[in-house]
């Protein structure tokens, strides 16, 4: 039978050279890392979800959370790179990472701090709020592969690099990186703690390429958020109580991929511009024409509810399509292809060059071949009417492992 990896004890010394503490740690004495971790101890490393924790979910799942969880109003998305070239480094990344990633959710501080004479192990400004909903998500990518030749054999032959579309420009400086992690959660600081510690916790093993923080506002009562030209957003999902679709769309199925991808799913995530000076010139029929869908409603152009059948070959009275064939939900709704989308709207200053804003959307989807997310945005291709009001300048595409059972770690499969 395999050794457990929580059965294994890392020495002092390699969790030192792994967190990249190096001689300075010296300092960090027991209660450092090796207190955050517990993992020189005896103690297996094993982190419960915690049920009395506030406004949590749970870590532990056949799915990793984040995925189909309903979506947050926060997220940070880190793209990193590794400097590393061995499967160990990355399995003892992904160690390090799992019980963090539980303490996160459970909204608890990782490790109180009791030694006044090193640094707190937690960076602490989470402290004080719950869990608010926190999730992280964890991908790679195939640029990881390339980089560790040992995993050769475990690369799914579909994780590429995403092909370049017509009207793409994108920028190196959001484009690509080996692993990412994707935290939510319904507070800004609450997400961006996660990223900062989990990146922290493997200095020296990890840097960070590209991060991008993203937000989204829901009407009082709930409902679906709008994006920035003030559309809803999000209104045409796979149910994420629908096991058996979720199945067709967004989790990897036995024998479809290399094994321990099943019950995990690709990330495609976009960094498009949205041209909002642009946008704000347009004609309001324009705009809805641009979409297909009512702006105010949510409505297929031609009918009155949000969630309203939609009909691509729907004709008003003089013959006409309601929703124009070059609109963006005409278009996406042609090919078969299928995905579930979580984005969240960015407004990070203005683009240095024009002065325009430099906001938009992160869009972000879930399905479990990347061919879906091609499809579409071929489909999209230079037809698309929302193409004169949106860039893309950032681009990468993850596999995110399934989820984690106790007493298990991120990724085990994968160096089985
Ligand atoms: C390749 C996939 C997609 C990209 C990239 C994309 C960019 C993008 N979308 C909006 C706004 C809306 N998109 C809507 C629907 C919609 N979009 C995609 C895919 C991509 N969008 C799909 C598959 C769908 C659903 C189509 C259907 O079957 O009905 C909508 C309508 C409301 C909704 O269903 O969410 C809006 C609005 C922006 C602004 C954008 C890039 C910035
Ligand atoms: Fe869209």
């Amino acid at each position: 039978m395999t050794e457990k990896w929580h059965e294994k004890k890392i020495s002092r010394r390699s969790m030192l050279k792994m967190t990249g503490i190096g001689a300075a740690g010296a300092i960090i004495g027991a209660s450092g890392f090796g207190g955050v971790m517990k993992v020189m101890s005896d103690e297996p490393l094993i982190k419960e979800d915690n049920a009395s924790s506030i406004n949590k979910y749970d870590f532990y799942n056949t799915h990793q959370p984040g995925i189909i969880t309903p979506v947050q109003t926060h997220i940070y998305f880190a793209s990193l790179t590794i400097l590393f070239k061995d499967a160990k480094t990355l399995q003892n990344v992904l160690q390090l990472w799992t019980p963090m990633i539980v303490s996160l959710m459970n909204g608890e501080e990782i490790t109180p701090s009791t030694n006044g004479y090193i640094p707190p192990i937690d960076t602490g400004e989470a402290i004080g709020l719950d869990a608010r909903h926190c999730t992280v998500t964890v991908g790679i990518s195939a640029s990881l592969f390339n980089k560790i030749p040992e995993l050769e054999s475990k690369q799914p032959k579909e994780l590429q690099d995403l092909p370049h579309f017509p009207k793409d420009q994108l920028d190196p400086a959001y484009t690509g990186g080996d692993i990412c992690i994707q935290a939510c959660a319904d507070d800004p600081q609450v997400a961006f703690h996660a990223v900062r510690n989990l990146v922290r916790v493997a200095s020296g093993k990890v840097e960070v390429h590209w991060a991008q923080a993203g937000f989204n506002s829901f009407p009082k009562g709930g409902g679906t958020p709008r994006n920035l030209f003030a559309f809803k957003d999000g209104t045409e999902n796979p149910q994420i109580t629908d096991k058996e679709d979720l199945k067709r769309v967004v989790w990897v199925q036995p024998g479809e991929s290399k094994a321990w991808l099943t019950n995990g799913t690709y990330l495609a995530v976009r960094r498009i511009q949205m041209h909002l000076e642009t946008w704000d010139r347009t004609a309001f029929h324009e705009q809805e024409n641009t979409f297909g869908r009512h702006r105010d409603s949510g409505a297929p152009l031609g009918s009155k509810r949000e969630f309203d059948q939609v009909d691509i070959t729907a004709k008003d009275e003089n013959g006409e399509l309601l929703m124009p064939e070059t609109s963006h939900v005409h278009l996406a709704k042609k090919v078969k292809a299928r995905m579930l989308r979580r984005s969240y709207s960015y407004a990070s200053g203005t683009m240095t060059k024009t002065g325009a804003h430099d906001a938009g959307l992160l869009f972000i989807s879930f399905q479990k071949h990347p061919q879906q997310f091609i499809d579409i945005q071929n489909s999209f291709g230079r037809l698309d009417k929302l193409n004169e009001y949106i860039t893309h300048r950032g681009s990468a595409l993850f596999a995110c492992f399934p989820g984690v059972e106790k007493g298990s770690y991120l990724g085990e499969a994968l160096f089985k």
